[in-house]
């Protein structure tokens, strides 16, 4: 069953056109990550669904009914915002209860959601404490923890992680993952981060300019991107494009290849030199100067003994290079 459709969503904030005719479904159960470069119109979507941004035109259905004039708090929806938004001077528990209180839910009914909440999100030992006294990544589990106990049809997910560092983004976004498998829930998460959207994601919207460049599964969007944005955006490092490549290329246009695709090869058609070596422990990244003075990255699986200043020949399997059209349309 569809859980949200927009159709011919548009949204100005006075003369400035933010969203642009927006068209997407959601099925019941996804995990849908809107991805787009800073704004490209992410939040304002995700605000507009919620109730807190009203649709300039379009329609907004959520559970197959129409809810442009529906307020928010009727939606059915709950959302986590980058700031967490706890009440300093209530406990986790009371934070997490607050809105099952003012829905005037049963005594019972809010007791047994908590409990569970809490359980699942491992917060047991923390729920006479005060958000002051928790870490960033605890605060943000308290956060979901509040959204899970109203049972909403859509949780919509603005940045959650953005405020946490590298190591508690990863375990944060995994328990995300897990608790989205465990509700069977249907979930829209905005991020600028293609990892994040990447491993996430059901489906993958990315955005850009206010429009939807491509929607699908993150490796039908990383194989098959339809043209140079979405092919550019997704992927860490980025997909190398050359311009003046040793090999045919469209005219005004370019090739696209991953760095996982180039190899270093004794008379390789693309001959350069090394100008900086990133080594990961488990990966190598090799940024190369190619003799047409074109920058390229090289990504080799495990350790290399590859130094800076080295000259270096490089191939690649056509089948696996893209090519793109002067208005960066995907030729090939
Ligand atoms: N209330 C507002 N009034 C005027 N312009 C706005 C308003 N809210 C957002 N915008 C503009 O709309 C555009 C899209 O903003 P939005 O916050 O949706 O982008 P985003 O993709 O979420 O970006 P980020 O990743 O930086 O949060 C931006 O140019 C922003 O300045």
């Amino acid at each position: 069953m569809t859980a949200l459709a927009l159709t011919n969503i548009c949204k100005s904030f006075g003369p400035v056109e933010v969203l642009k005719d927006i068209n997407l479904t959601v099925e019941e159960g996804e995990f849908v990550v809107f991805v787009g470069p800073s704004g490209c119109g992410k939040s304002t979507l995700l605000r507009v669904i919620a109730g807190l941004e009203d649709a300039t035109s379009g329609t907004v259905e959520i559970g197959g009914a129409q809810v442009n004039s529906v307020p928010p708090a009727k939606r059915g929806i709950a959302m986590v915002f980058q700031s967490y938004a706890l009440y300093p001077h209530l406990s986790v528990r009371d934070n997490m209860a607050l809105g099952l209180k003012q829905e005037n839910q049963p005594k019972s009914v809010i007791e047994a959601r908590v409990n569970k909440a809490v359980q699942m999100l491992d917060l047991g030992a923390y729920v006479d404490r005060r958000p002051s006294d928790l870490s960033g990544g605890q605060r943000q589990r308290v956060a979901i923890g509040r959204t899970i106990v109203r049972e909403p049809k859509l949780f919509l997910f603005d940045e959650p992680l953005s405020n946490l560092d590298a190591a508690l983004r990863m375990n944060t976004r995994v328990e995300i993952a897990e608790l989205q498998r465990t509700l069977s829930a249907t979930m829209i998460y905005v991020t600028h981060d293609q990892t994040e959207a990447m491993t996430l994601a059901d489906k993958i919207v990315v955005l850009r300019d206010g429009r939807i460049e491509q929607v699908g599964s993150p490796m039908e969007l990383y194989n098959n991107p339809v043209n140079q944005f979405v092919a550019g955006f997704l992927g860490s490092p980025a997909m190398n494009f050359l311009s003046k490549a040793p090999v045919s290329i469209p005219e005004n246009g370019v090739i696209g290849i991953r760095p996982e695709y180039l190899r270093p090869v004794s008379g390789g058609r693309i001959k350069g030199r090394v100008t900086h070596v990133e080594r990961l422990g488990g990966d190598t990244n090799l940024l190369v100067k190619t003799a047409q003075d074109e920058a390229l990255t090289v990504r080799i699986f495990g350790q290399d003994d590859t130094r800076v200043g080295e000259a270096i020949e490089l191939d690649f399997d056509d089948a696996k290079a893209f090519a793109f059209d002067h208005e960066q349309r995907r030729v090939i």
